[in-house]
C-alpha cells in the first residue's frame, strides 16, 4: 500500500493545490485493468492498449481529388492557348489504367482513382470544354493541382494512435483505413459508486411533508451518469446509513468486485465520522483539504487494496471534485494518458472577489459576439445549487492568486461537455 500524503498534504492548516493532489494520485496509483483483444467495431469509448504503427503509408497511391481530366504538366510549357488535348482513356476509382499517359493527351479521371504514369496535374470537369475525343483546359493551374500525393495522411511505420488515448469515432475510422479489424483495449475500469449520510434517500414514495430533513440522491445518480459517459463500468452501491457493521459490510462487499470505489458525502468532518472509522480497519484514509472552490474537503485511501476517494456531499462540490481530482484518478486506473482537461479562455463580462490562495470553480454561460467570446457567471454560487450546472456552460477556472476580476478581464474555462467524456 502506498503512501498518499505527506506531512504537507496532511496538516490541517495548509491547503492542497490542484496540481499537488493531481500529482499524488500519478506517483500512487497505476493501471488497474486487465488488456484485452477486441473486434473494432466494439472498441469505442476504451483506452488503447498498445502503441499502432502503420503497416502502410497512406493515401497508398498518388491519386486525384477531383473528378476532371489528368495531363502532364509539361506538356502546358510545350504549347500556346487554347490548350487541347486529346483524350486518351478513363481512369476509374478502384481500377489502375493500364498504359501511361501520351504526349499532349489527357486523361478523363475520376475522383480517388490513382493517377496513371505522367499524370501530374488534375482540372476539374467543370472547368474543361470537351469536343468529341479532344478537351480543352484553363490556363493558370499549378503543377500538382486537385492530386492527393501517396503518405500525405500517414506514414508507413509512423505511431499514429497511442496507447492511452480514448478511442474516438475519428480513431476508428483511422485504424479502419489500415485495414485494422482488432485493437488490444485496456478493459473499463469497475467503478462501485456510494452515497452516504441519514438525510440520503432513494425512496420513491419519499414524502418532504413526513420525511422532513430527508432529501432524495442525486449524487450518486449524478456521478454514475459521469462515469457511464467515460466508459466505466458502474455499479450503484446505494446508500450507506450511518452505521459501521453495515458500512464494513458493503465496503467490503465491494471492494472485491470493483478496480475503485467513490462515495460522496461525510467527508468535512471525517475526525468523527464512521467512515473514517470503518476505513481506517479496514484500509487506510487521508483526508485532504483542497485549495479549491467549492470542493475543499476530500477522502483518498483504500479499501482492502482497492483505491477508495471520497467526494464532499454538496452536489456541486461532488460535481467539481470529481472533474478536477477523481477524474484524474479514473484516468490513471484505466490506463488513459497522458490526461488533460481541455481549458479555453474568454472575456469575463462580471465582476467577482475572491480569496487569495483557493483556486475557484464558477459556473459560466458563454455568448459570442462580434467575435469575442464572453463569459457570464450563474448568479448564485452555493455548492448546493445543482442547477448552477444545469444552467451553465462551463466551469470558470480562477486562479490562486487572483483576488478580483473586472468586466473585460480574461477568463479561462473548462467546457461541461469536456467533463462529461
Ligand atoms: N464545520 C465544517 N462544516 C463544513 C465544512 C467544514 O470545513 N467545516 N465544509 C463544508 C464544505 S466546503 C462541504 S463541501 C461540505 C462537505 O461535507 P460532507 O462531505 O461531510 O458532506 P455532508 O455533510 O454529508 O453533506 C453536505 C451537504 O450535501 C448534501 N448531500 C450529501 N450527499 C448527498 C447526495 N447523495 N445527494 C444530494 N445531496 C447530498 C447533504 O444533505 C448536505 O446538505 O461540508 C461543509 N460543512
Ligand atoms: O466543498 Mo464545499 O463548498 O466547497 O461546498
Amino acid at each position: 500500500m502506498v503512501q498518499l500524503s505527506d506531512d504537507c498534504c496532511n496538516a490541517s492548516s495548509s491547503l492542497l493545490r490542484v496540481e499537488q493532489a493531481r500529482e499524488i494520485i500519478q506517483r500512487n496509483f497505476s493501471i488497474a485493468v486487465l488488456k484485452k483483444t477486441l473486434s473494432l467495431e466494439d472498441t469505442e469509448n476504451l483506452v488503447l492498449a498498445e502503441d499502432i504503427i502503420a503497416p502502410f503509408s497512406l493515401p497508398p497511391h498518388d491519386n486525384s481529388a477531383v473528378d476532371g481530366f489528368g495531363i502532364s504538366y509539361a506538356d502546358l510549357a510545350k504549347m500556346s492557348p487554347p490548350y487541347q488535348f486529346a483524350l486518351q482513356g478513363t481512369a476509374k476509382a478502384g481500377h489502375v489504367f493500364p498504359d501511361p499517359l501520351l504526349p499532349f493527351h489527357a486523361i478523363k479521371i475520376f475522383t480517388g482513382a490513382v493517377l496513371p504514369s505522367n499524370v501530374d496535374t488534375i482540372y476539374m470537369l467543370e472547368d474543361c470544354e470537351i469536343n468529341g475525343d479532344k478537351v480543352t483546359v484553363p490556363a493558370g493551374l499549378k503543377k500538382g493541382s486537385n492530386t492527393r500525393q501517396a503518405g500525405e495522411d500517414i506514414t508507413k511505420g509512423q505511431v499514429i494512435l497511442h496507447q492511452g488515448i480514448r478511442l474516438r469515432p475519428s480513431h476508428i475510422g483511422v485504424a479502419a483505413s489500415l485495414g485494422l479489424t482488432a485493437l488490444t483495449c485496456y478493459m473499463p475500469l469497475r467503478v462501485t459508486i456510494f452515497s452516504s449520510g441519514d438525510e440520503i434517500t432513494r425512496s420513491s414514495q419519499m414524502s418532504y411533508k413526513k420525511e422532513a430533513g430527508r432529501i432524495f440522491d442525486s449524487n450518486t445518480p449524478m456521478l454514475k451518469s459521469l462515469l457511464h459517459r467515460l466508459g466505466v463500468d458502474v455499479t450503484d452501491g446505494g446508500v450507506l446509513p450511518d452505521h459501521p457493521q453495515t458500512i464494513r459490510y458493503k465496503l467490503q462487499e465491494a471492494s472485491q468486485r470493483a478496480d475503485l470505489i467513490i462515495s460522496s458525502g461525510g467527508v468535512s468532518v471525517g475526525e468523527e465520522d464512521h467512515m473514517k472509522a470503518v476505513i481506517t480497519e479496514i484500509g487506510k484514509i487521508d483526508f485532504w483539504r483542497l485549495a479549491i472552490k467549492p470542493g475543499k474537503p476530500l477522502a483518498m485511501g483504500y479499501i482492502g487494496q482497492i483505491p477508495y476517494v471520497g467526494l464532499p456531499g454538496n452536489p456541486v462540490a461532488s460535481f467539481v471534485t470529481f472533474a478536477v481530482i477523481a477524474r484524474f484518478l479514473v484516468a490513471q486506473l484505466g490506463g488513459e494518458r497522458p490526461f488533460n482537461l481541455p481549458v479555453y479562455n474568454a472575456i469575463a463580462d462580471f465582476s467577482y472577489q475572491k480569496k487569495i490562495g483557493r483556486r475557484e470553480y464558477l459556473r459560466i454561460t458563454l455568448t459570442r459576439s462580434e467575435g469575442i467570446l464572453k463569459a457570464h457567471k450563474f448568479p448564485r454560487e452555493g455548492a448546493g445549487i445543482l442547477t448552477s450546472l444545469t444552467n451553465s456552460h462551463a466551469l470558470a477556472e480562477l486562479p490562486e492568486r487572483l483576488t478580483s476580476l473586472s468586466p473585460g478581464d480574461p477568463i479561462s474555462f473548462i467546457p461541461l461537455e469536456a467533463i462529461y467524456g
